[in-house]
């Protein structure tokens, strides 16, 4: 880059990305490679490294000159003493597909004579440890170096000599004089979990995963602790010495075996649909290995034809990763939309740059409430982790507040229900903001017609929840008064989906019946929040009749046993939604009514100030336990739904189990059927 040269806002705004990512890399470098502790996936480490070099590619005068993308690992740990490789240690490009991979390919076949396109490629699973190099002089183990940054490592020959399963002495290599063996030195699973264990209740250090255990224990300065770490080194390469006659790295690895390295699994094949189907089945099997691996390595099989093709910077031409589908990947937050649940919760949904994540394209993630988006600190235009293993649904995992672009807002809640513009409120104490328009709102009518017709609200019995939906489906009924007005669609009916003269009639029967209703039942019917069968008996008997309720304050809601303020905003909001209001008013134009409650003076009630829990069937009356409630309350109790110590009385009927055995055990009053019917009648 021309330093001279004054750079525009543009350019500058693409420095400046360049520089976050450089920090990002370098930072995730330093924990991977010299920490042994990475703080995020290998995935979300690679598309970060990626996004950089597709700026460096685009914007080459941009290029920062230390940009961490040309290297390999980082710089070699000071306390080792310094190797200087023979060969550089290379890393590998990465694929993630078959079109990737089938790309890869037809690179490898532009640079070859016509004669050796369509190589065979010898295939590997892709260890997931460290790259060590190994060297035997006259078939004497000398020397253990790791990668470091590729070209120079660390003397770690102390260490490796440790490693059970590496000859120090081969027999077969006496007349090589300089033989170079490299393979991933990596901590077995079970070790690894023995490992965690012990540190665990020595309260040393615990680690990651077996990856960064393995490079924790070969880099440790006292040879006897590494000697006390379960490792295993597994041989893939020979990069010096290789006997003359061997021309395949397939015959490589097999020479390695022969002398006594331990070799992992491999195969050779002819096409990229071969290719495709091993790594297919290589996943479905690698949780039964006993150790780690990220991916499949693919190389070209002919040494030959390898040393042809050469390599870049940093990764041979002739090889290349093929990563196992991430778990957690990085993408943009393109907006961020208000959804409206079919009982009135507005939950934002975040819309992904579409990302590849546990094998599927993820473009939709909940981000579950506002209280979730202010904890993650979240903003349309911002870089997000997703995380997605099995069936789980995906999660933001991190937002990449480093990343973040300059002109992004913070997330506020929607004033208003995106579906039918209510006004939304989000009651104190509670994570869900509510659409206010209950009995309005499209996204919640279902619901409310479900729970509008429902046994204990206006209980008609005759217009089944299917038909409810079907004619909700055809726009036949919008909202809960409509159900009063199917009688004018009669001859529609009779014809609707067979419904026929018999159903219908039956149905508008059951219709006319309900209108004559109580309070409690009308107000349990429109389905205020928050509001149950309970608190709507609790109301009906407080107000007597629904203007005074509609008109209540949040303090005289207060005031009605059982409930709180939660509750009271709830009841409070919903009458002030004026299409709330306008639904009412049409149910009862359409000849829903109630008789006035007569409100009995509190302190006189007997049972002021009571719990009760009933139990059993109560077999005398035939009374059902919610009748029996309903009388309680009227008596001026409280009823529970299980026993305590405050509890003041159980009614028990007939084959009453363990609330009955608790309530004798904690001395609690027990009232037989009997006595609760004379207690009701007097
Ligand atoms: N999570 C983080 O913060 C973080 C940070 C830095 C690096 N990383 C991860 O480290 C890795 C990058 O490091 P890398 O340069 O070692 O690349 P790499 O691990 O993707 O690939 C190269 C390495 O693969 C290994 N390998 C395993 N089996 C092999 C086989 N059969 N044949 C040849 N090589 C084999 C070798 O050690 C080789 O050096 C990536 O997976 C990257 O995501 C993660
Ligand atoms: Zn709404």
């Amino acid at each position: 880059m021309n330093a001279n040269k004054k750079l525009d806002i543009e350019q500058q705004e693409i420095v400046a990305k360049m520089r976050a990512l450089i920090n990002e890399v370098r930072k995730h470098n330093n924990a991977y490679y010299v920490m042994d502790a990475p703080t995020i996936s290998d995935n979300e480490y690679d598309q970060l490294r990626l996004s950089l070099i597709e700026l460096e590619e685009r914007y080459p005068d941009l290029t920062q000159s230390d940009s961490p993308t040309a290297s390999v690992g980082d710089d070699p740990l000071p306390s080792f003493s310094q190797v200087k490789h023979d060969i550089p240690m290379l890393s590998l490009g990465n694929v993630f597909n078959k079109d990737d991979l089938t790309e890869f390919m037809r690179r490898v076949n532009d640079r070859l004579s016509d004669k050796d396109k369509d190589p065979s490629y010898e295939v590997e699973l892709k260890l997931d440890g460290l790259a060590v190099s190994l060297k035997y002089h006259n078939g004497h183990f000398v020397r253990g170096v790791t990668r470091g940054d590729g070209q120079t490592g660390e003397d770690i020959t102390q260490n490796v000599r440790t490693i059970n399963n590496i000859p120090l002495v081969l027999e077969a290599a006496f007349d090589i004089d300089v033989l170079e063996v490299r393979g991933e030195v990596l901590m077995p699973k079970a070790g690894f979990e023995r490992l965690n264990r012990e540190a665990k209740q020595s309260e040393g250090k615990v680690f990651a995963n077996p990856r960064n255990a393995a490079a924790g224990s070969l880099r440790q300065l006292d040879p006897a602790v590494a000697a006390n770490r379960p490792l295993a080194f597994y041989a893939y390469s020979v990069n010096q010495g290789l006997p003359e006659h061997i021309t395949q790295q397939s015959a490589a690895l097999a020479w390695l075996k022969e002398i006594g390295f331990t070799v992992s699994e491999v195969k050779v094949v002819n096409s990229v649909d071969q290719v495709q189907s091993y790594y297919e089945s290589v996943i479905e099997t690698r949780n039964s290995l006993p150790f780690e691996i990220d991916g499949m390595v693919i190389k070209v099989d002919d040494l030959q034809l390898q040393s042809q093709l050469g390599h870049l910077s940093r990764e041979p031409r002739w090889a290349t990763a093929y990563k196992f589908p991430a778990e957690t990947a990085i993408t943009k937050l393109n907006a961020i939309e208000w959804q409206v649940g079919r009982t009135g919760q507005i939950t934002p949904v975040g819309k992904l740059e579409p990302v590849q994540v546990g094998g599927v394209t993820v473009s939709n993630v909940t981000l579950h409430n506002i209280g979730e988006i202010q904890r993650l600190d979240v903003r349309v235009g911002d870089t997000v982790s997703v995380h997605r293993a099995g069936d789980v649904i995906p999660k933001v995992t991190r937002v990449w507040h480093e990343l973040r672009p300059e002109d992004t807002e913070s997330v506020t809640l929607p004033a208003n229900c995106p579906v039918c513009d209510s006004p939304v409120v989000l009651p104190e104490g509670e994570a869900l903001a509510r659409c206010t328009g209950e009995l309005f709102c499209p996204a919640q009518q279902q619901e409310a017609l479900i729970h509008f017709v429902s046994r204990k609200a206006m209980d008609i019995e005759g217009l089944g929840e299917r038909w409810l939906i079907s004619f909700f489906e055809q726009g036949i009924v919008k909202t809960v008064a409509d159900i009063y007005h199917l009688q004018e669609h009669k001859a529609d009916l009779v014809n609707f989906d067979r419904l026929g003269e018999k159903s219908v009639n039956n149905m508008l029967t059951a219709i006319e019946e309900s209108k004559n209703t109580t309070l409690s039942r009308f107000i349990y019917a429109i389905g205020i929040k928050g509001v149950g069968e309970t608190t709507a008996q609790n109301l009906a008997q407080h107000f007597g009749d629904l203007p005074p309720l509609m008109e209540a304050s949040i303090e005289a809601l207060e005031a009605v046993p059982d409930i709180g303020t939660i509750t009271a905003e709830l009841i409070y909001n919903f009458f002030r939604a004026e299409h709330n209001v306008e639904v009412i008013e049409a149910l009862q134009q359409a000849g829903v009514h109630w008789d006035k409650v007569e409100q009995v003076v509190s302190d006189n009630l007997p049972l002021e100030g009571q719990t009760w829990v009933i139990t059993g069937t109560l077999v005398e009356s035939g009374m059902s336990r919610d009748d029996a409630k309903a009388r309680l309350q009227v008596l001026g109790a409280k009823v529970s739904g299980s026993v305590s110590a405050k509890t003041s009385a159980l009614l028990a009927g007939e084959k009453a189990g363990s609330k009955l055995t608790k309530a004798e055990s904690l001395g609690v009053r027990v009232v037989l059927e009997e006595e609760f019917l004379a207690l009701i009648e007097a």
